[in-house]
């Protein structure tokens, strides 16, 4: 497979996985004698993580019991897996109930310091794994402009800050044009849920000062978690660079997934038009492959919701029904999802949710407030609309995406989330299967294909 050069990461993607920290950060270079469309004289590498002090499996049985029991804030942030826990670089500035971390040098726990140069151009590249957290990242006094998402080249633009969602990828280019004698915090915060934890915070030390000279400012501060005007202002802010490929101009279905947190026989999940994900013990290419009916139910989810659903307000019955999500797709046709927010089970509760394709990158063609309804599509940005993998829908509102179904294979498309997930927050994608040629042994190695060959 060719492969796009751009910033990624890879991580394991059974149960919980990924909360457990089987992640790391995967970046594709440009081919020989080819040139990013920026320059920059060096780079660095920030793969965001949270983590908590409850294990992955005492996670998971919480959120398979009935009563449920949620995971709860994220004991802390994580830069490239290192973050503090009880005592932090800032407390002075921050929360004066926590005292501040001592750091002698090379300690494990201790965030990589952004070493540079006076007057050079740097490309931060940045991406989330968290399971759960939101964040936004912000550097004092330096401003960032974003050129890359999910590897794709954007249209460049500047900003103090930038939100970051699980699953996505950002470059930004930072000129080292301050002060050399001093150090600059760089701060990473929670945004869209209450924050109950500590920023992570790291150093921009220019190569003039020592990296143990803390700066006397406070830290940037994190936009307040529920100010989704910021966090709009930036998404929206995103286009393709020109020059990118453009969206076909029709689609051939469109299938509209309402998003809704619901109750099976007292048990907390997610449903996608009423269907709450489960995954069979056949991985799917090798059971649609070989025909094996009987390895999940083959009952073809909805591609719209009841229109009277009331996306405003917690649904009158919560019940919602399981099933194996497995929406067939036409190779090579293109297909418009809307992805619909609602209110989740108590009342006046709507979250974010990072919805993320594999297999394909797509177009975010718009973004809306409220239901999405007939008409709405004369508002889609059919122009320069920024390609994608992983895409937002903020409270009560929809976010429409475009796609070819060009990738012949099985693709998840799910909430990024990791314990979202897990509830059931997902469909899948299957498209030209028959084209799929040997399918590697390990991939058919459990359930009813465990003897098949290919
Ligand atoms: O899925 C979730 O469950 C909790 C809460 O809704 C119920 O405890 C929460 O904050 C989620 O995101």
């Amino acid at each position: 497979m060719m492969m796009q050069p751009g910033t990624y990461f890879y991580h394991g993607h059974y149960g919980m996985q990924r909360s457990a920290g089987l992640y790391g950060s995967l970046i594709v270079d440009m081919a020989d004698g080819e040139k990013e469309p920026f320059h920059y004289d060096a780079e660095f590498n920030l793969l965001l993580s949270d983590w908590w002090h409850k294990s992955v499996h005492e996670q998971e049985v919480g959120l398979s019991s009935n009563p449920f029991r949620w995971i709860g804030e994220p004991q802390s942030l994580l830069i490239n897996g290192r973050g503090q826990y009880n005592c932090s670089l800032a407390a002075k500035f921050s929360n004066s109930s926590i005292s501040q971390c001592k750091f002698e040098g090379n300690e494990k726990c201790a965030p990589p310091v952004l070493k540079v140069r006076p007057n050079k151009t740097y490309r931060l590249r940045i991406a989330s794994t968290t399971a759960l957290a939101s964040l936004n990242l912000a550097i004092e006094g330096h401003k960032m402009v974003v050129v890359e998402a999910d590897g794709n080249h954007v249209q460049p633009f500047a900003v103090n800050d930038l939100d970051i969602y699980s699953g996505e990828s950002y470059s930004v280019l930072l000129k080292t044009d301050q002060n050399p004698y001093k150090n600059y915090w760089v701060s990473i915060g929670v945004r869209g849920r209450d924050p109950k934890t500590n920023q992570a915070l790291t150093l921009l030390s220019y190569s003039a000062t020592p990296a143990s000279k803390l700066p006397a400012t406070q830290p940037p501060v994190t936009p307040r978690w529920d100010d989704y005007n910021h966090s709009k202002a930036f998404t929206k802010s995103i286009y393709a660079l020109m020059g990118s490929p453009q969206p076909p101009k029709t689609y051939n279905r469109r299938i509209i997934l309402l998003n809704t947190q619901n109750r099976l026989n007292g048990f907390v999940k997610w449903a996608i038009n009423n269907v709450s994900l489960v995954l069979p013990s056949t991985p799917y290419l090798g059971s649609i492959k070989f025909g094996l009916n009987n390895a999940f139910d083959q009952k073809t989810p909805p591609d719209n919701y009841d229109s009277s659903y009331d996306i405003m307000k917690p649904a009158p019955n919560q019940n919602t029904t399981q099933g194996s999500g497995v929406y067939s797709i036409t190779l090579n046709t293109t297909v418009d999802v809307i992805l619909q927010n609602a209110n989740a089970l108590a009342k006046d509760v709507s979250e974010i949710h990072p919805w993320h394709l594999h297999g394909h990158d797509f177009w975010v063609l718009g973004y809306g407030e409220g239901k999405f309804k007939d008409g709405d599509e004369k508002t889609f940005n059919l122009k320069n609309p920024p390609l994608r993998n992983t895409a937002v829908i903020f409270p009560f509102g929809w976010t429409a995406l475009r796609f070819v179904a060009d990738n012949p294979g099985v693709w998840a498309f799910h909430c990024h989330i990791e314990p979202h997930l897990h509830m059931g927050m997902g469909v899948i994608f299957a498209q030209g299967v028959h084209r799929v040629g040997q399918i590697p042994k390990q991939a058919l190695a459990c359930g009813l294909t465990g003897n098949k060959q290919n």
